[in-house]
C-alpha cells in the first residue's frame, strides 16, 4: 500500500507541530520542508521526532554537497529520512548513504530541476537509496502550463521505487497511486486546506481505496 507523506512547508516549529498534531493519524511520513529547516535549524527535527516517535520524520535537506556531514547532522537530530539532490554528484549521495547506514536510516534523492528525472532516478537507485522523489518544485508548479501528468507518466515508466511530489491533491491522487508511486507527497493540499485533518483523511482514504 502506498504511504502518505505530508510536506510541511510552514516556517516555524510551533506551526509545524500544530499541523502535525492534526494530520498525524492519517499520514505515514512527516516531512519538514526545506524553508522550515532553514528557518528553525535541526532543532525542529528533534521536536517533531519527540512529538511523533511512531512516524517517519523526513528532513527535506535538499543537500547538494557534503552529503555525509549534512545527513549525519539530521540523523543525529532524529530524522529517519533525508533528501539529497539528484543533481549533486554521486559522491554526495554515496556520502549521505554512508551516514544513513551508520544510523540505520535512509536517503531519498530529489530529482527537482533535473532535466531527465527518470534516467537519474534509475541511476541513483543503484547507490543504496530508499527511494527517489519524482518532484516538480513549487516554482515549477507555478510556471505556465505545468501539469502533474508529467510526473504521473514518469512514475508509470521509471521502474524503480519512487515518491511523487508536485501538486498532489484529491483530484489527482488516485492517478498518482495507479502510476505506481510508493510514497504520495502532499503539501499545499493539506497545510493550505481550511481543515487540514479532513484533507489528509480524504487523501488517505483515496489512497487506501486503490
Ligand atoms: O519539497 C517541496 C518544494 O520544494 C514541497 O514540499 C513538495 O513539492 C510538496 O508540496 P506540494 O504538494 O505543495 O507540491
Amino acid at each position: 500500500m502506498a504511504k502518505l507523506q505530508v510536506a510541511i512547508d510552514l516556517l516555524t516549529t510551533k506551526e509545524a507541530l500544530a499541523l502535525a498534531a492534526k494530520v498525524a493519524p492519517y499520514v505515514d511520513i512527516i516531512e519538514l520542508g526545506t524553508p522550515l529547516i532553514k528557518n528553525m535549524g535541526s532543532a525542529v527535527i528533534t521536536a517533531m521526532k519527540n512529538a511523533h516517535p511512531d512516524k517517519l520524520v523526513f528532513a527535506d535537506l535538499k543537500t547538494a554537497d557534503a552529503g555525509e556531514l549534512e545527513a549525519d547532522v539530521a540523523f543525529t537530530a532524529g530524522a529517519d529520512l533525508v533528501t539529497v539532490m539528484g543533481a549533486a554528484g554521486d559522491a554526495t549521495i554515496i556520502g549521505a548513504v554512508k551516514a544513513a547506514k551508520a544510523h540505520g536510516k535512509g536517503v531519498v534523492v530529489d530529482t527537482i530541476g533535473y532535466p531527465d528525472r527518470v534516467r537519474r532516478a534509475q541511476e541513483v537507485s543503484k547507490l543504496g537509496v530508499e527511494f527517489v522523489e519524482l518532484h516538480a518544485g513549487l516554482d515549477e508548479q507555478w510556471t505556465d502550463g505545468y501539469s502533474i501528468q508529467v510526473l504521473i507518466d514518469e512514475a508509470a515508466r521509471v521502474g524503480v521505487p519512487v515518491s511523487v511530489a508536485g501538486g498532489v491533491n484529491i483530484s489527482n491522487v488516485v492517478a498518482v497511486v495507479e502510476a505506481g508511486a510508493k510514497v504520495i507527497v502532499a503539501g499545499a493540499a493539506i497545510y493550505g486546506a481550511e481543515d487540514p485533518a479532513a484533507a489528509a483523511k480524504e487523501l488517505r482514504e483515496a489512497i487506501d481505496a486503490v
